[in-house]
């Protein structure tokens, strides 16, 4: 469609002027308030069936939610950053999830696209070097930065959402963009499952840019996630005179540390990967008293549900055995899971004919399986598939200034308009062996 990329050229300026107001203003998730009320806004305007909140964030699913006051503060931080107050009643405690549904009203599939819009509890870089720095468009949020590329998502999403719109007359079935919340830590997507959002989905596609792949390559599926657990741990002692009585005390410090240590020493598995870190851990409160609180958040993972619950059971038995060494006590909860999933071959084959040769596509890799990190998309792609729908995650390459995850990271942004272009492409025509087309 000739006239796609006419379109296309007038909006990738918008793409890039998008991508770089959401890296300024970086939220971490369940508190994308600011983020997820200008994509309500602009799905909105443009006409889409918005629904959000707790209408698509289910609240006794969500994980890893921070605590009263900090989601008030950041509610109210976004507000002084330009978000759209009509709708942060709705948004408001953290239901940050957003879905845009164009209906065209003729017969054909529904097809989904995930959006992730939450940043890391990262610090980003100020070093001149660092472009956002440089250039201006660093987080102005402390101690929140886009560093995995989620900005870049979220404009991808909107700048579907234009192209769907002026080319609605083109399509069928209906487009459902899922802005989702807080997929670090893989915590959003099990409250949009659990709140129905992919009940009605035919055709699901997930993705990711970056991944140390070169722009113009893509990868029709990524099958290679790793099913993970995350656990925050809380360990309770007995505080003392370190001086004078420490024989009183009972120190939640030595606690974590032991359990640091004993969690790192887990054998790794033998059959397939498996993970484990201690990402964060707090404790103590003065040099002269024997420390009585501790904290950890830990995670572990696995390249199958069978190996990754191991882990996890070897780690709560280290967790529970620091404690008893130390006479302390210890809570744990669940602050996020996520499990592996396969993409759909029928899907993964249909998108490879269909993206080949398209402007700026050089490369297309049909599936890559290595063990590459965790999502939780592959929840919202086993809803899919378990009711007779297809599912995919593509990746979209991208150079990037360091890996993911790190203070300095950052990415080409022509990556932009060429996944824009190639993931509305394949909602044209969508003639797929194995999508319901009963709507
Ligand atoms: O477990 C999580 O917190 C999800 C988080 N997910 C991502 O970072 C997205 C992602 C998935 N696979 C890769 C591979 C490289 C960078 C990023 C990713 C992760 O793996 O730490």
């Amino acid at each position: 469609m000739p006239q796609l990329n006419t379109q296309l050229e007038t909006l990738t300026p918008q793409l890039t002027a998008w991508r770089r107001d959401f890296h300024q203003h970086a939220e971490s998730g369940w508190v994308e308030f600011r983020t997820a009320s200008l994509v309500a806004e602009e799905l909105d305007r443009l006409g889409y069936q918005v629904t959000l909140g707790r209408d698509v964030v289910d609240d006794t699913s969500r994980m890893g939610v921070p605590d009263a006051d900090t989601l008030a503060r950041e509610e109210a931080r976004a507000r002084t950053q330009g978000a759209i107050e009509r709708w942060l009643p709705q948004l408001s405690g953290g239901f940050t999830g957003v879905v845009g549904v164009l209906d065209t009203g003729r017969p054909g599939p529904t097809l989904g696209y995930r959006i992730d819009m939450d940043a890391l509890d990262l610090e980003e870089s100020r070093e001149a070097s660092h472009r956002p720095a440089q250039q201006g468009f660093g987080s102005q949020n402390a101690g929140m930065m886009h560093a995995c590329g989620h900005d870049g998502h979220t404009t991808i999403g909107l700048g579907l959402a234009r192209l769907f719109k002026t080319f609605e007359s083109e399509l069928s079935g209906r487009i459902k963009l899922i802005f989702q919340p807080a997929e670090e830590g893989v915590r959003g997507a099990r409250s949009m499952v659990t709140a129905g959002v992919l009940d009605d989905v035919d055709v699901f596609i997930a993705t990711h840019i970056g991944l140390d792949i070169p722009c113009g390559e893509i990868v029709c599926a990524q099958d290679g996630y790793l099913a993970t657990t995350k656990l925050d741990v809380r360990y309770t002692g007995v505080p003392a005179h370190a001086g004078g009585r420490p024989e009183e005390g009972r120190n939640a410090l030595l606690a974590a540390a032991q359990a640091a240590v004993g969690l790192h020493a887990i054998p790794r598995h033998s059959g397939g990967a498996s993970r484990i870190n201690v990402g964060v851990l707090n404790a103590g409160s003065g040099r002269n008293v024997v420390p009585a609180t501790a904290m950890m958040k830990i995670e572990t993972r696995g390249e199958n549900t069978v190996i990754n619950e191991e882990m996890r059971r070897r780690a709560i038995d280290v967790i529970e055995g620091a404690a008893q060494m130390q006479g302390v006590s210890v809570e744990y909860s669940l602050a996020g899971e996520a499990d592996t999933c396969t993409s759909s071959p029928a899907l993964v084959d249909y998108i490879q004919k269909r993206i080949e040769g398209l402007p700026g596509v050089e490369v297309v890799t049909p599936r890559i399986s290595e063990p590459s990190g965790s999502e939780d998309a592959t929840c919202m792609m086993k809803r899919v598939q378990e009711r007779g729908g297809l599912a995919t995650y593509m990746i979209f390459g991208t150079e990037l200034a360091a890996g993911h995850h790190h203070q300095c990271f950052d990415f080409n942004e022509d990556v932009l308009p060429l996944a824009v272009r190639t993931l509305a492409h394949l909602a044209f025509d969508m003639a797929l062996p194995g999508a319901r087309h009963d709507r």
